[in-house]
């Protein structure tokens, strides 16, 4: 079958690779010149594992290409998914602009039946608006009687786990009101279903909103957890035991149930706040949605208060160093993350930062520039003369880190822990200054 992946970031470029992986033969678009250039010369703009290979084998064998020719990868296509960003405008919502442009283009250069996928985050009634762009354009070339078929199959794969996330889904959510879209569907999907994997069928706007709910859900979770662990700090209690005391019930799971520094990244914050504005224009009250947003921002500044709690309020001559600049482990994705957020806070009171992160420290760059801040590729350099560490990424590297050597690089053995990786008490035995959450 032949698919139109428009946009080639994060969700475009790991579900366009492995729609060829299943044997499809898949052609992914974007505006970006630069990007498309690298991908061509056999170079992945993102980190990922796995990714890599699976571009590679499947470019190699003639399914996956690259191009910036949008009009002529449409026309040339069944199926065309749009994967293009939905950033948040001002006032929280999701800014459809890309989606819009793109749809306009898919309407200015289909000229057979051909089914139009939403792939990006977009927000209930998303489909209908596509739908009416694709009317006008077809109307403008005189092919108003064109038949073409609108389908909403939101993401639900996460970063550093894309691949797998992608070939082996919970489930395949798709939204469609025709028949005959859902048996086309039904066959792209195939190679997926035929190993067990449900294909959820369902009306347009319950497949917008599952998505939405569904980080929603997850990030309501975290959010619940972290309040908890403020509980924990105020009782003496320990979150991991909380945790674990609560993760044996099936009915609850054992999944996004640990406290930390709060969720990053570039779906969580955006989306409960999209939704939020989403049902405030439809005034349907927002009480929980709006508790796990709030809670989010207030945990992102835990590891600046407890700088501010230690150091006191001049923070000016403080050299503090930062391991784990991306939003988690295994993705060099900065965006949304407590690190960077944290940083721009500490440097505005005078801080320095010596920062290390295995496979981030270029988007950190890019983001955070060179005032006040030095970029380490060995995370004990990081640590030289440094008044504290301040960690906020599980990397495994992390986790398995030379205690003594921290220590004996620190100017003092400090540690402020986001992710809860080492045992207090044990950390406390080292000679530790040990902090972490909910503990
Ligand atoms: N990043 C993730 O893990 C997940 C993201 N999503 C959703 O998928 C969508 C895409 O997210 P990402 O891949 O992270 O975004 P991204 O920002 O990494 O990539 C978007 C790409 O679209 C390109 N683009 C924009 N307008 C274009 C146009 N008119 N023609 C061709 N290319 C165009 C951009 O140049 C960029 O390369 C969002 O709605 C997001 O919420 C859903 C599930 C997971
Ligand atoms: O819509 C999206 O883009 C995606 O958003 C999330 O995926 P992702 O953002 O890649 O990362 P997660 O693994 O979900 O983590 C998000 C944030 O929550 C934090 N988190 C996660 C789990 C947890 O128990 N505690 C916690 O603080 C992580 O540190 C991270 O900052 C969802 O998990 C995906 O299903 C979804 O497709």
């Amino acid at each position: 079958m032949k698919i139109c992946m428009i946009g080639t970031g994060y969700v475009g470029l790991v579900v366009g690779a492995c729609f060829a992986e299943m044997g499809h033969q898949v052609i992914c678009v974007d505006n970006n010149p630069a990007k498309i250039t690298s991908l061509q010369n056999g170079q992945v703009p993102i980190y990922e594992p796995g990714l890599e290979q699976l571009v590679e084998r499947n470019v190699q064998d003639g399914r996956l290409s690259f191009s910036l020719d949008l009009a002529q990868s449409v026309a040339s296509s069944q199926f065309i998914f749009i994967a293009v960003g939905t950033p948040p405008a001002e006032d929280g919502s999701a800014d459809l602009t890309y989606v819009m442009n793109a749809v306009q283009q898919i309407g200015a250069s289909i000229h057979a039946y051909a089914i139009v996928i939403t792939k990006s985050t977009v927000p209930i009634g998303s489909a209908e608006r596509i739908r009416g762009v694709i009317q006008e354009e077809l109307m403008k070339r005189g092919l108003s009687e064109l038949d073409f078929d609108i389908v909403s199959n939101p993401e639900f794969l996460r970063e550093g786990a894309a691949v797998e996330d992608f070939l082996h889904p919970n489930r395949i959510v798709v939204g469609t009101d025709n028949s005959r879209a859902l048996e086309y569907m039904e066959k792209l999907y195939l190679p997926l279903t035929s190993q067990g994997h449900p294909l959820v069928h369902m009306d347009i706007a319950s497949a917008e909103l599952a998505k939405y709910a569904s980080n929603a859900m997850l990030a309501t979770r975290i959010s619940f957890m972290n309040e908890i662990a403020g509980i924990c700090e105020s009782v003496g209690a320990d979150i991991e035991w909380v945790r674990r005391g609560m993760e044996f019930d099936h009915r609850i799971g054992s999944y996004f149930l640990s406290a930390g520094v709060g969720y990053g990244g570039s779906c969580f914050p955006k989306d409960v706040r999209a939704i939020i504005q989403s049902a405030t224009e439809r005034n349907v009250p927002t009480h929980i949605l709006e508790a796990v947003d709030k809670v989010n921002h207030k945990q992102k500044k835990k590891l600046y208060e407890m700088v501010v709690s230690h150091f006191g309020e001049d923070l000016s001559r403080l050299k503090l160093a930062v391991w784990g600049l991306s939003f988690k482990p295994e993705t060099d994705d900065i965006r949304e993350a407590p690190s960077i957020e944290t940083i721009e806070l500490l440097r505005q009171r005078g801080v320095n930062i010596q920062a290390h992160d295995p496979v981030a420290l270029q988007n950190a760059y890019q983001a955070l520039g060179e005032e006040n801040i030095k970029y380490f590729t060995n995370p004990y350099e990081a640590l030289m003369d440094a008044d504290a560490l301040l960690l906020f990424t599980e990397w495994k590297q992390y986790r398995f880190a030379d205690l003594g050597r921290i220590k004996s690089l620190l100017k003092q053995p400090i540690l402020f822990d986001g992710r809860n990786l080492f045992d207090p008490e044990m950390m406390k035995e080292e000679g530790f200054v040990y902090q972490s959450i909910g503990r």
